[in-house]
């Protein structure tokens, strides 16, 4: 059942041209966690804001548990929204202990008796025994359990989670990210939250939703995004992609080079086809659907080389090799292409290949 939903939402600020948020449609399912990514401008904290209740909507629904928080000339005040908030610095009061930072939030709606609220909070985010602390004296991350422990102690119908690991270091942040998903799943919880580090919403999240230029791109598994994104916009997001023009034929790809098997598809014609690093194999020696390549550069990385390679196309492909032998510059070699990795893609957002 969807707990939040949006409908035809958009938001343009000042005489601005460009929509920060462009018609976007996307709803949040009970229990869910949900990424909102896309590079910098792309309208991710404009979306979350509107959610919240900081921004006014141009036009567009906001609904959330079913009750209806932006339509028309309608918007209902942020605290009204039954919304908890993590912000990226935590906003925590200095001042104020780590209990009295949760309970700060809490009125009778939520819970009849706040002391035994904040007990039960603590205990789900692991800080039972932290109650008289101060906030400076808590690490990073335990400054951010408090924050969601704030968030979550209203129970409210949804939290939002404005990039709530951009502030860990690399080290800190790969198992606060495990923490926190853990306790918005232990709480029953239904989450949105932003982020620009695609390894934040690979790891994290339940979907992910792309945006560009405010327009949803693509809203999917982490598994969907990576293996089957729909544009290059949403493939490059996610790592190194390899793209080609090709012109398709009952599953076979005739690229500029010579021709590659795919698996039979029902699409034919000029095409924009791509396949990841890791799912092109290198060969030695020719073998049946392989193509001739020539190494344009090796690097080595221990646990893979990446090989650059040219196959004549009109970019050259970037292999992750996991053999023993380490190729070098101008080696002769022949790639094949995992028939089952190859993805068409939407042409829209890669000007230079095919239009
Ligand atoms: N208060 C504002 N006034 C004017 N323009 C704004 C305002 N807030 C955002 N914008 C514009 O809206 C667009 C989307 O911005 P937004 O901050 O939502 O993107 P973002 O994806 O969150 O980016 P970042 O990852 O850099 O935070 C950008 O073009 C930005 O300049």
């Amino acid at each position: 059942m969807e707990v939040l939903s949006i409908k035809h939402l958009s938001k343009k600020f000042g005489k601005k041209l460009k929509y920060a948020v462009n018609n976007a449609d996307l709803t949040v399912e009970r229990g869910e966690l949900l990424a909102l990514v896309g590079e910098s401008g792309s309208g991710k904290t404009t979306l979350l804001r509107l959610v919240a209740g900081f921004e006014e909507a141009d036009k567009g629904i906001i609904s959330i548990n079913g009750i209806t928080v932006v339509k028309d000339n309608f918007s209902m005040k942020p605290e009204k929204r039954k919304i908890g908030m993590v912000f990226q610095d935590y906003a925590l009061f200095p001042h104020l202990t780590v209990a009295e930072n949760i309970e700060f939030g809490l009125n009778k709606d939520c819970c009849d008796d706040k002391k035994a609220r904040v007990k039960e909070i603590l205990e789900m985010v692991g800080l039972s025994g932290f109650e008289n602390k101060y906030p400076h004296i808590l690490s990073g991350g335990q400054q951010q359990r408090v924050a969601l422990a704030r968030a979550l102690a209203p129970k409210p119908g949804v939290i939002l989670l404005d990039e709530p690991f951009s502030n860990l270091d690399a080290v800190l942040k790969d198992q606060v990210r495990e923490e926190v998903r853990n306790i918005i799943k232990k709480a029953g919880a239904t989450a949105l939250f932003v982020t620009h580090d695609m390894r934040d919403a690979l790891s994290s999240a339940d979907r992910i939703a792309i945006l560009k230029d405010g327009k949803i791109q693509q809203v999917g598994t982490p598994r969907e995004l990576y293996d089957k994104p729909v544009n290059l916009y949403v493939a490059n997001f996610f790592g190194k992609i390899n793209a080609m023009n090709a012109i398709a034929n009952k599953g076979v790809y005739q690229l500029k080079s010579g021709e590659i098997k795919g698996v039979n598809s029902s699409e034919n014609g000029q095409l924009l086809i791509a396949i990841r690093p890791e799912n092109v194999e290198i060969l030695t020696h020719k073998e049946e659907n392989s193509l001739e390549a020539k190494v344009l550069l090796a690097q080595y990385f221990g646990d893979h080389q990446q090989v650059h390679a040219d196959i004549g196309t009109e970019s050259h492909i970037v292999i992750h090799a996991h053999e023993k032998i380490l190729f070098q510059k101008g080696d002769i070699i022949y790639l094949r292409f995992n028939p089952e990795k190859i993805h068409v893609l939407d042409t829209c957002w890669y000007p230079g290949l095919a239009k």
